[in-house]
């Protein structure tokens, strides 16, 4: 059963494109007033004046690299003291760049670049808004996790290791907040078509070639999970959602190279 929420908030991380776009759009229309985060604030007004043209929602935009401990810090600061409170936080920024390079091809650059993205700015956005959740007495941590977090074959060893990471942040934090009035969930796609995906598989011709054998998620299918998980009345906690394309259902291995 779908629920509708009045006069919650929620921040969505990387939320210019994929599955942060689609989950903004979506948590907006079942009640959301939204706050937008990522690097370009110009897709940012795009989508806040798509959201507000469709919803009617109040939408908070700025320029956020979840990466900058100083910026997380300002951005939560600021939807704090813009809407009075923080419900729920989609932990959405993720890296595709720099899992491409086999081990042997890999470096320091980009192995910091890509846990720094999706493991450290996590844990930064994580620490920043939770203190506000507890003190309003509401909160829902949403991590995009993905199945090379559960599986470790798609995307390479590094993505792997920071999915895996996610994973077991959320699980442990979902302990450390037991007694508290904050829920934790991952949820855990397969592949998804977005531009991430496309990257990830290095261009658009190896991503169709995957296609062709498979029928990939949509950022909306994403969007349909994070919307169930942050709906659901405040005694329900989600710990997973993990959801794939019938193609990968049981197939363990996907997506390499
Ligand atoms: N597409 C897939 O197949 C797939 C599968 C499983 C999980 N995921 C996860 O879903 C999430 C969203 O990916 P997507 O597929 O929508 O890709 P996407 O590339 O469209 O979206 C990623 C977003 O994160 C933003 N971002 C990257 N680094 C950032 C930073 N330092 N600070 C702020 N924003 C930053 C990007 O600008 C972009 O808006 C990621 O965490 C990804 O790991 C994707």
């Amino acid at each position: 059963m779908a629920f509708k929420v009045q006069g919650q908030v929620a921040i969505i991380t990387g939320a210019s494109s994929g599955i942060g776009r689609a989950s903004a759009l979506q948590l907006a229309e079942a009640g959301f007033n939204v706050a937008l985060g990522a690097r370009q604030v110009e897709k940012l007004e795009t989508l806040a004046a798509e959201i507000k043209g469709m919803t009617g929602r109040e939408v908070f935009v700025m320029s956020l690299d979840v990466r900058e401990e100083q910026q997380v810090s300002a951005f939560v600061t600021a939807v704090k003291n813009h809407f009075g409170r923080i419900d729920v936080l989609l932990n959405n920024a993720g890296l595709a760049k720099g899992v491409m390079p086999v081990i042997e091809e890999s470096n320091v650059a980009n192995w910091d670049a890509m846990l720094d993205t999706n493991v450290r700015g996590l844990l930064l956005m994580t620490r920043e808004a939770v203190p506000h959740m507890i003190e309003g007495g509401n909160g829902h941590v949403i991590n995009l996790g993905s199945i090379a977090g559960r599986e470790a074959y798609a995307g390479g060893a590094v993505y792997c290791a920071s999915k895996f990471a996610v994973r077991a942040i959320t699980d442990a934090l979902r302990q450390e907040l037991l007694g508290k009035p904050v829920r934790i969930t991952t949820v855990d796609p397969g592949m998804v078509e977005t531009e991430f995906s496309v990257v990830r598989l290095g261009d658009k011709d190896k991503a169709d070639a995957v296609y062709t054998n498979m029928t990939p998620l949509s950022a909306e299918d994403i969007a349909d999970c994070v919307v169930y998980a942050a709906t659901r009345p405040k005694h329900v906690n989600i710990d997973a959602i993990i959801v794939k394309p019938l193609d990968q259902a049981g197939a363990g291995k996907v997506a390499r190279r």
